[in-house]
């Protein structure tokens, strides 16, 4: 039986009074993992804005997680965040402090109490993109792609529902932008649903999976050919 993590209905989403995009209808389900391509300023980062509570819906109906988009309230949206992990092309880590300090600030933000529990969270997090051994460093100590993975990391703290990705990739060389993918193939494995918007053809290529398409204010699923 399918079971949406997130549903969007004749949705049409809005920066200010223009029109971004209309008509939306997507549905995605536990464990998809699903792509969101379309050329710059098609729309993408307004969509992944509208799931994440950064643009209000106004017209059509949208659910995510448990919430119901169109009746989000201010005060919902640090809740609704806690079930989704955001990732950014730009990280987004915090440069004064150590990646521990930036997963263990995330938990105590998101209510955490117990300093071992804590602990044991970050390690975990730490475990699954595999930089266990780089808690200490500062973010300026690692490398693009490794900061990527702790932002990956950081997402993954509170056992989000669904992962939000916007241009993971898009600050990365090739190869480390295939090392990044990896990583959420990996986890989109071990049951994590991912949507992912992208501009690396490339990566679709490596890794087919359901895409949808901003192009001309509409999202549409675009089949892949194989071979
Ligand atoms: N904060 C804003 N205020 C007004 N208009 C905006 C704002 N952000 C984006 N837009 C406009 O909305 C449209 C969609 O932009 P959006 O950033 O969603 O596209 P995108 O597909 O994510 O582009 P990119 O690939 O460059 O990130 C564009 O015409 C853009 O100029």
């Amino acid at each position: 039986m399918p079971n949406p993590i997130l549903q969007l209905k004749n949705v049409s989403i809005y920066q200010g009074d223009s029109l971004v995009l209309s008509n939306v209808n997507v549905e995605i389900n536990k464990g998809d993992f699903v792509y969101l391509i379309g050329k710059t300023g098609s729309g993408k980062s307004s969509f992944m804005k509208t799931l994440y509570g950064d643009l209000s819906l106004t017209e059509g109906e949208g659910h995510i997680v448990e919430y119901d988009l169109k009746t989000l309230k201010e005060d919902d949206i640090p809740f609704l965040r806690r079930k989704l992990g955001v990732v950014f092309q730009d990280f987004k880590l915090l440069t004064d402090r150590t990646i521990n300090e930036n997963l263990l600030f995330v938990l105590k933000a998101t209510g955490w109490k117990d300093q071992n529990q804590m602990n044991t969270r970050v390690e975990e997090v730490l475990a699954k993109v595999d930089m266990k051994t780089k808690g200490f460093k500062y973010p300026h100590e690692l490398s693009g792609g490794e900061q990527q993975r702790i932002a990956i990391a950081r997402a993954l703290l509170n056992n989000p529902e669904l992962i939000l990705a916007d241009e993971p990739t898009g600050n990365l060389d090739p190869q480390t932008s295939i090392e990044v993918m990896e990583v959420l193939q990996e986890i989109n494995k071990n049951g994590n649903t991912i949507l992912m918007a992208t501009h690396d053809y490339a990566l679709l290529l490596k890794y087919p999976s359901k895409t949808l398409k901003c192009d001309d204010n509409q999202v549409y699923e675009v089949v892949q050919r194989k071979g």
